[in-house]
């Protein structure tokens, strides 16, 4: 008999994901919290909050028993926002084994520690087979069949090959990585760019700006991830430039669309309450703002944005200082 697969969270990636091992004939178990969720999803085979309209697999089943979900399973993907990730991998652990494979889908960083959630997962589960999936991979977008791609990054070469096993489809394709802090710092840093993106689509920018935004994200990115010992030649790959692309330049994207609502004029509280749904982007600027300042790393881009989102900086007054700065080199990390 097939083992199953286990997804905890009851979002939309979680969701998806979850589908898409189901199409491929894995029997899936996905935890979520909300007792009345999980039985509409199961009688409807849909998750009509999270993704109307999306027909979900026979595969799949909803459910709030943790412990059902989680023993026995082959492979616990963990879709939960940073803001909750270790509470409830704390809440699986007694269920965990270190055979399984464990896979964090979140694009996130803890508050105040800046841990990543891999560093978390090895933090609650010593010796666990830990990866990261990550990649420009809209939900929204995957629900609706279109070609998607992903990277799996993992020290564990078998649990690479495995995942791209399970979840590799007519539609679904993921690519492998051993570099799991540059995928998933990658993933965790372009949130913050895709509020300044869409903040500024709300301003009316032209294409040479927007282009011009998206290439010194990617510089500052860069310089972020050197100065905290990543390899920024991943940046160039489907969980860095890949990612950021997507996030920056379409309204699917949570992030962009608290950046929208900013540059419409609307203030961070309303804008995320809009939303609904998790905007990892907030908490990472915040805190990406407090390591810049603290490891002294040259990020405009990131203190000029905390400036206008959590001190109601004018926006055009912040974007007047940026313009007159010097500018620097335009590829500062080439070897
Ligand atoms: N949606 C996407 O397109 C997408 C794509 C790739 C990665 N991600 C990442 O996946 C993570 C999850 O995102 P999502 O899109 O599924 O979010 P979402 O906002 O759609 O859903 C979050 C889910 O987590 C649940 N949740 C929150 N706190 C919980 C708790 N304490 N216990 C149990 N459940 C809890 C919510 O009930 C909800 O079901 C985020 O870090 C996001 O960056 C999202
Ligand atoms: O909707 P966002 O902004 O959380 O982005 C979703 C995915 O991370 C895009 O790859």
């Amino acid at each position: 008999m097939t083992a199953h697969i286990a997804v905890l969270g009851g979002g939309s990636f979680g969701t998806v994901i979850a589908n898409i091992m189901a199409e491929n004939g894995y029997p899936v178990r996905q935890w979520l919290r909300d007792e009345s969720t999980a039985i509409a999803m199961n009688q409807q085979h849909e998750n009509k909050r999270y993704l109307p309209g999306y027909q979900l697999s026979e595969q799949l089943t909803a459910s709030t028993d943790m412990h059902w979900v989680i023993a026995g399973a082959e492979a616990v993907f963990v879709s939960i926002p940073s803001s909750s990730f270790r509470q409830v991998v704390q809440q699986a652990k007694p269920w965990l084994t270190t055979e399984q494979l464990l896979i964090s889908t979140t694009k996130g960083v803890e508050a105040s520690s800046f841990k990543l959630m891999s560093q978390i997962l090895q933090e609650e589960l010593p010796g666990g087979r830990i990866g990261v999936l990550s990649g420009p991979n809209l939900a929204k977008e995957i629900a609706q069949g279109h070609i998607t791609a992903s990277v799996i990054a993992s020290d564990d070469p078998a649990l690479c090959e495995r995942v791209q096993h399970i979840l590799c489809s007519k539609s679904f394709r993921a690519y492998a990585s051993t570099d799991v802090y540059g995928v998933e710092l990658g993933g965790t840093l372009k949130n913050i760019y895709a509020i300044a993106s869409g903040l500024s689509a709300a301003l009316g920018v032209g294409e040479n700006t927007k282009s011009m935004l998206i290439t010194r994200s990617l510089a500052e990115m860069s310089r972020f991830a050197v100065a905290k010992g990543a390899n920024p030649m991943t940046f160039l790959g489907l969980s860095g430039i890949g990612d950021l692309i997507v996030t920056c330049t379409s309204p699917l994207s949570r992030n962009y669309r608290v950046g929208f609502a900013l540059g419409q004029g609307k203030n961070l509280d309303d804008a995320v309450a809009e939303l609904g749904e998790v905007a990892e982007g907030v908490n990472t600027l915040k805190e990406v703002r407090q390591q810049a300042s603290e490891h002294d790393i040259y990020m405009p881009l990131v203190m000029g944005l905390f400036e206008v989102v959590f001190n109601h900086a004018p926006v055009k007054q912040v974007i007047a200082n940026m313009m007159g700065n010097q500018p620097n080199v335009d590829v500062d990390f080439a070897v």
